[in-house]
């Protein structure tokens, strides 16, 4: 038998590296294997860091099992992944081989995988590891044995760039993105690339959602706009996409856990649940492949 032709040797294959096809082939096949049972395929993004993005994606996915579908998160934040954290998964580890390896499952029908779980340690830089980028997201995709799931949640990387193209490519179809942003003027324009960067790829914008967005008062319930009201949703309008919601800035989102479950009274968790409803409204409403506005 010819040898798996991949130029990084392949510890995915069923075929224990016997398969004899050529690197893309190898994947393709490999791929649909693994994401042939899933719906709807989601990216949340933002061109800037620390907006909320693996938040508002662990929450989004967690909201949408507590509605009842089987939901897959996949963290492609290969510059720094804190699903791990966000999730309360760390020290999590992805068992990789031909059978796949199985995600976390941390509540029914909520199942998580990280490139995070496939690093020795949290602390672990992968800045270095630039040439085995596309390996690691191959290996998120590839490697995991996501079963049958109504929807993919991928929590991208801060920028739009060859990452982007990467995960695009290995999902082979992207149904929408949900863009993250903060009210302020840096978030605002960094968003509007994202924007930019979607549309150039083909990739359907669900909408936009607007994080941090102001401060609730524990005592009062009485809310502060640090950076003025309604620039998000100010900034979805200009760019003509829909505003998926608000979610305030609430010391209960950093639980250790998806806030909706942790806490799901809290005022994040209520604006968040809202933002997955209106999600699925419009690609449940659009069927598979979205609709951009
Ligand atoms: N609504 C919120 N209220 C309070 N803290 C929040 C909220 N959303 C996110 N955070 C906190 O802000 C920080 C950044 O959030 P997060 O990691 O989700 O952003 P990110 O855009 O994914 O960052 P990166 O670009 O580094 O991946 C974290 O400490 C997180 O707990």
């Amino acid at each position: 038998m010819t040898p798996c032709a991949r130029e990084i040797p392949c510890a995915l294959c069923p075929d224990e590296g016997r398969c004899g096809l050529d690197g893309s082939a190898h994947d393709a096949w490999l791929l649909a294997r693994r994401l042939g049972a899933v719906t709807r395929r989601v990216l949340v993004l933002s061109n800037k860091g620390g907006v909320g993005k693996s938040t508002v994606a662990a929450n989004l996915a967690a909201a949408l099992a507590l509605d009842g579908a089987a939901v897959g998160l996949a963290d492609a934040d290969i510059t720094g992944p804190s699903v791990p954290l966000v999730t309360g998964l760390q020290g999590q580890r992805l068992r990789l081989g031909p059978e796949g390896a199985a995600p976390a499952e941390p509540l029914p029908g909520f199942r998580v995988a990280s490139i995070g779980f496939l690093l020795e340690s949290p602390d672990e830089s992968v800045m270095w590891r630039d040439a085995y980028k596309y390996e690691f997201l191959r290996q998120l995709f590839a490697g995991v044995a996501w079963g049958r799931l109504d929807w993919l949640v991928v929590d991208m990387p801060p920028g739009t760039g060859g990452e982007l193209i990467a995960v695009r490519e290995l999902l082979g179809r992207v149904d929408g993105a949900v863009l993250v942003t903060t009210a302020n003027e840096v978030a605002l324009q960094h968003v509007r690339r994202a924007a930019t960067a979607c549309r150039a790829s083909d990739i359907p914008i669900l909408g936009m959602v607007e994080n941090m967005s102001g401060l609730v008062c524990p005592h009062c319930g009485g809310e502060v706009h640090p950076f003025g009201e309604g620039g998000g949703e100010a900034e979805a309008a200009r760019l003509g996409v829909p505003f998926l919601g608000r979610v305030p800035f609430d010391p209960a989102a950093v639980a250790g856990g998806p806030v909706v479950v942790m806490r799901p009274a809290s005022p994040a968790a209520r604006a968040l649940r809202e933002v997955a409803r209106r999600c699925r409204r419009r690609l449940e409403g659009a069927g598979a492949g979205g609709t951009d506005v």
